[in-house]
Formats: structure tokens, C-alpha cells, sequence
């Protein structure tokens, strides 16, 4: 499916800076303000920055990059591909999500409903009318319902921070590249290579990415049969490859579908990536609305 939009000039990365748009809060990008600082009061995804919440980051990529091997990823498709944990429905897993803690993210310590809820009424305000994408942000990051313990409690590591395909060469762009020495694929001959075991344009669906809660939500929304359309599938499966959405490497592997959606995944991350705030949503107001979405687009019980 094709769809064509507007691709909306985003200030930051575009080079915005005439200074009669930009406000001492952030940068004004259509009606979203794109704030300058996170909750803690440093620039958006600095992986750098000295505190003591980036330590712990640093050490979750360490561990994330030494144990993401093709063979781990390939087992946990064969373990997860079949949903057969358990049976629930979109909100039910919204809620569960409460309970778990995202480790690897220098951008927020707010419970994870707030942060779909804040992703979803961001994208709400400026694209009205594309209600498969306000579902979307709400469900984007539901896979990390994996670090619960009905799913086993899988560590961090497995389950959130940044993908990146494995299978081939690791690019320099990755967060924390340097860790990926210790990783016993960095000298497998079959899998360090440009193309390692993918060839040109062989297209992101054949590629294996570092298993998480992107790949997996998006099997549950395929598997379950959603009617959500392929972009937001791809969103879904692809919003933590920033090598890709951000740096543009392993453009290579991309066929003419993944060029399309990319677009999108594209407007996304904006919302996903700046909307992180203090700014709480009033959940039992906008619950209705979302609830109505769910049904427009999922069975009312999944498998997970
Ligand atoms: O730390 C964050 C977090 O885990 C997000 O959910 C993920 O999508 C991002 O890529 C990652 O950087
Ligand atoms: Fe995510
Ligand atoms: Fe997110």
C-alpha cells in the first residue's frame, strides 16, 4: 500500500533556526513544539552526557551489544513467533506495561503508559484525521510487556533500546558502538561484512533485527490480523532503528516499500522521541477514544 503525504520540514534536524520561530522552549514545528531539553534538562538521546542515569544506560547497551547475536535473535523469533503466552487485549496490555521500567532510555522516567499516551495525543493534535496513527502511538512500544514477569522476565538487553540489524557488519552510527567487539559475531567472517548474509535491496523484511519489543508488537499486530495498514506495521517494527531513521545507514538493504514507509516512520519518531515529558495525560478522558480505535482495528482479545 502507497500512501502519499506532505513530508512536514522538521526544525531540528533540517537545520532550523530562523530565531523568530525558535521560542526558549523548544523549537515550534507546525503546532508541535519540539522542546530543546529533556525532564533532566539535557539534549534529547545524549548518550554522553556525565550522570548517574547514564552510567546505567551505558551498561544496558554494553550487555545489549555483546549478547544480540543472529543465532539469539533467530531462537527468540522460533520462541515468540508462536503467541501462545497469553491472551489479552490492547488496553489490558497497556495497563500491564505500568509495571515495567525501561532501562535504556536517557530521555524518561515516567511510567510507560504516559509516554504512549503522550506519543498518541501529540500525533492526535497535529494529523487529525489519521487515526491509524494516533493506535499506533499508543501501541508502539507495547512489546515491552516482554520484561514482565507472565513473559518470562526477559533481561533488558532483549527487550528495549535501539535495534540494528544482526547478520551483518554493526555500523559506526549504532549508540555505543564500541561494545559490539565483544560480540562474537564482530568476527564471524560470515556476518561482518557490508551485506554480511543479506544482498542490495533485498528489503527490511528479510533482514533479522535485534530482537526486542519492536519486533515482537509487530508480530502480535500481524499475527493477531489487525487492519492497521502497512505503515503503521512498519513504524511498529522499525521506530527503535535509529541507525536507519536518523543516521541512514543500511539504506542498502531497503527495497521501493520501505522507501515509502519510511516516510512515515519518519513523522513518527518526532512524537515518540520529543513528546517525552513531565506533562501527565488525563488517561480515564482519552481512554474512550483510544478504546473505540482498538476496536476499529483489533480483535478484542489477542494472543501474545
Ligand atoms: O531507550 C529507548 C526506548 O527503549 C525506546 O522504546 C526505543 O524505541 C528507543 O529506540 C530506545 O532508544
Ligand atoms: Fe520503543
Ligand atoms: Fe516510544
Amino acid at each position: 500500500m502507497t500512501i502519499l503525504i506532505d513530508q512536514p520540514d522538521f526544525g531540528i534536524e533540517a537545520g532550523f533556526n530562523k530565531a523568530d520561530d525558535v521560542e526558549k522552549e523548544g523549537v515550534l514545528n507546525g503546532g508541535f513544539m519540539m522542546p530543546h531539553t529533556n525532564s533532566f534538562g539535557h539534549t534529547f538521546r545524549d548518550y554522553h552526557v556525565e550522570s548517574e542515569r547514564q552510567q546505567g544506560v551505558e551498561n544496558f547497551y554494553r550487555t545489549n551489544h555483546i549478547k544480540q547475536t543472529y543465532d539469539f535473535v533467530k531462537r527468540m523469533r522460533e520462541e515468540y513467533g508462536n503467541l501462545d503466552k497469553v491472551e489479552m487485549s490492547i488496553w489490558e496490555c497497556c495497563e500491564l506495561l505500568n509495571d515495567v521500567v525501561d532501562e535504556s532510555d536517557p530521555d524518561l522516567d515516567e511510567p510507560q503508559i504516559e509516554h504512549l499516551l503522550q506519543t498518541a495525543e501529540a500525533i492526535r493534535k497535529d494529523y487529525p484525521d489519521e487515526d491509524w496513527l494516533h493506535l499506533t502511538g499508543l501501541i508502539h512500544d507495547l512489546g515491552k510487556v516482554l520484561l514482565h514477569p507472565s513473559f518470562g522476565g526477559l533481561p533488558q538487553w532483549a527487550v528495549v533500546g535501539d535495534t540494528y540489524p544482526v547478520g551483518c557488519a554493526f555500523d559506526k552510527s549504532i549508540v555505543h558502538h564500541k561494545y559490539f567487539e565483544e560480540n562474537p559475531d564482530y568476527h564471524n567472517p560470515a556476518y561482518n561484512t557490508k551485506y554480511g548474509v543479506y544482498s542490495e535491496g533485498c528489503g527490511l523484511n528479510n533482514v533479522m533485527m535485534s530482537w526486542g519489543h519492536d519486533d515482537y508488537m509487530y508480530l502480535v499486530a500481524k499475527e493477531n490480523n489487525t487492519t492497521l495498514p502497512s505503515a503503521a506495521l512498519f513504524i511498529i517494527r522499525y521506530h527503535s532503528f535509529y541507525a536507519l531513521h536518523r543516521s541512514g545507514s543500511y539504506k542498502q538493504l531497503m527495497n521501493g516499500e520501505d522507501v515509502e514507509n519510511l516516510k512515515w516512520l519518519e513523522i513518527f519518531n518526532k512524537y515518540d522521541l520529543y513528546s517525552k515529558s513531565k506533562v501527565r495525560i488525563d488517561v480515564e478522558k482519552v481512554k474512550p477514544y483510544y478504546l473505540s480505535l482498538i476496536e476499529k482495528y483489533f480483535p478484542a482479545k489477542l494472543r501474545w
